[in-house]
């Protein structure tokens, strides 16, 4: 299938993810002054190009290590305590090392720290995605890691991937370039079977993970790999961001890439610009979702933190994906996971149980939203009417356990 890119030629925002393999050696931690130097470069001539870039950037850890001349990141439970000790010795550095290398230049950056629970919080996403807006209008590079040094694990982001994918769905990036140490995503491990093949383009997520074998683990001091990148990918291209994976010591090419991509007249034939995009330095395209979700919708199922699950029944489901999509109300809730208080996000999930059996064969995931009530009042209501809710509460403080205006279904829609 031959996909032609939307033709916007003018300023692309372009979002670009370097992780620690391609900043530190990986063993000795030193810098990778070559890769470095010519990511710099690399984003300079986008912007001369008229294009907006954001960094996301790893390696707080790898340059701690180096900083505070250990061998490698602690590995135990107990230490990660130390971990993110590192990342504070390292992060300082590494933003030094940044801002020696964009000053060469006159090129102002900003440091930007993120975690998932400053992005949980809806006023405190808008003021990042201004911050953001700000900084690119004001022609500065904002430079985005995890702040890892509060961020606990189960609220981390951990990878960066993630973390890129994010920041890409906030600032409605036209591309997220995830710089990886292969040129792109094989059919199978490269390094062990030679095989494999490369996998120029990919439509549909899922379908793509019944064909491949993703194994990669990520490097000793990175915590990503191609599994973290599909994940980045499935939640860059729902926000319509088309996400290309290519390699990062050859930063270079995301130049050669977005021309290629960019490069034939609004008039040139779909084979056309296939064949430009072929002729680029190999990469994989993950092709965006042409109806992406809406910001707030987006925010919900990415930015939020899930504190529990709601089990729902298969009328329930029909009706939140039916084409007038209705609320989520108590009626429709079977049982209800975790511990969560109002206004906090749960996924909601249908098991497909056997009649035979009663076994559970199947959870499928229906979508997630913003609760009216905690998960204690929702195990007392679960199953009942609207109208009931008061009596069993004494108090209703809304008709239904999620309102439609704060929920994204995933998935597609019963009647389609
Ligand atoms: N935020 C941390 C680690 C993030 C991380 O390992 O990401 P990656 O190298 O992309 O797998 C750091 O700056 O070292």
């Amino acid at each position: 299938m031959l996909h032609k890119q939307k033709q916007k030629t003018s300023s692309l925002t372009i979002v670009v993810k370097v992780g620690t393999s391609s900043i530190c050696d990986e063993v000795t931690h030193f810098p990778l002054l070559g890769n470095l130097s010519l990511m710099v470069e690399t984003i300079l001539k986008l912007k001369a190009m008229g294009h907006r870039v954001v960094l996301v950037t790893s390696a707080a850890i790898g340059t701690g290590l180096r900083r505070l001349n250990l061998p490698s990141k602690p590995k135990k439970l107990a230490q990660i305590q130390s971990e993110i000790a590192v990342a504070a010795v390292g992060q300082g550095r590494l933003m030094s090392l940044y801002d020696d290398l964009f000053g060469q230049f006159n090129q102002p950056v900003a440091q930007i720290l993120l975690t998932r629970n400053d992005l949980a919080d809806r006023s405190q996403y808008l003021n990042a995605v201004n911050c953001l807006e700000e900084l690119l209008a004001m022609g500065v590079v904002p430079i985005v890691n995890e702040n890892d040094t509060i961020s606990v694990s189960e609220i981390r982001f951990g990878d960066n991937d993630t973390l890129s994918a994010i920041t890409a769905g906030m600032v409605k990036a036209d591309y997220l370039f995830l710089m990886t140490d292969v040129d792109c995503l094989y059919t199978d491990n490269p390094r062990t079977n030679s095989n494999a093949k490369p996998v120029f383009i990919v439509d549909d997520i899922a379908t793509l993970k019944e064909q491949v074998t993703v194994s990669s683990p990520g490097t000793s001091l990175g915590t990503g790999g191609m599994v973290t990148k599909l994940i980045a990918a499935d939640l860059a291209t729902a926000a319509g961001v088309t996400t290309i994976i290519t390699r990062g010591s050859t930063p270079q090419n995301i130049i050669a890439i977005v021309s290629a991509l960019h490069s034939p007249s609004p008039s040139s034939s779909s084979a056309d610009v296939a064949a430009t995009a072929t002729a680029a330095p190999l990469h994989t395209r993950f092709v965006a979702k042409p109806n992406p979700l809406v910001d707030r919708k987006w925010w919900i199922l990415h930015g939020l933190h899930t504190a529990g699950t709601i089990y729902v029944d298969a009328g329930c489901v029909r009706a939140l994906k039916a084409q007038q999509r209705s609320s989520l109300f108590a009626a429709g809730i079977v049982h209800v996971e975790g511990s969560f208080v109002a206004q906090q996000s749960a996924r909601v999930v249908h098991e497909r149980v056997d009649p035979e059996t009663g076994k559970v064969v199947e959870q499928i995931e229906v979508g997630k939203g913003l609760v009216n009530y905690s998960s204690m009042e929702i195990a007392r209501i679960k199953g009942c009417k609207s109208s009931e809710i008061e009596g069993i509460l004494g108090y209703a403080d809304a008709e239904c356990v999620v309102h439609r205006d704060n929920m994204t279904i995933t998935g597609k829609r019963a009647e389609e």
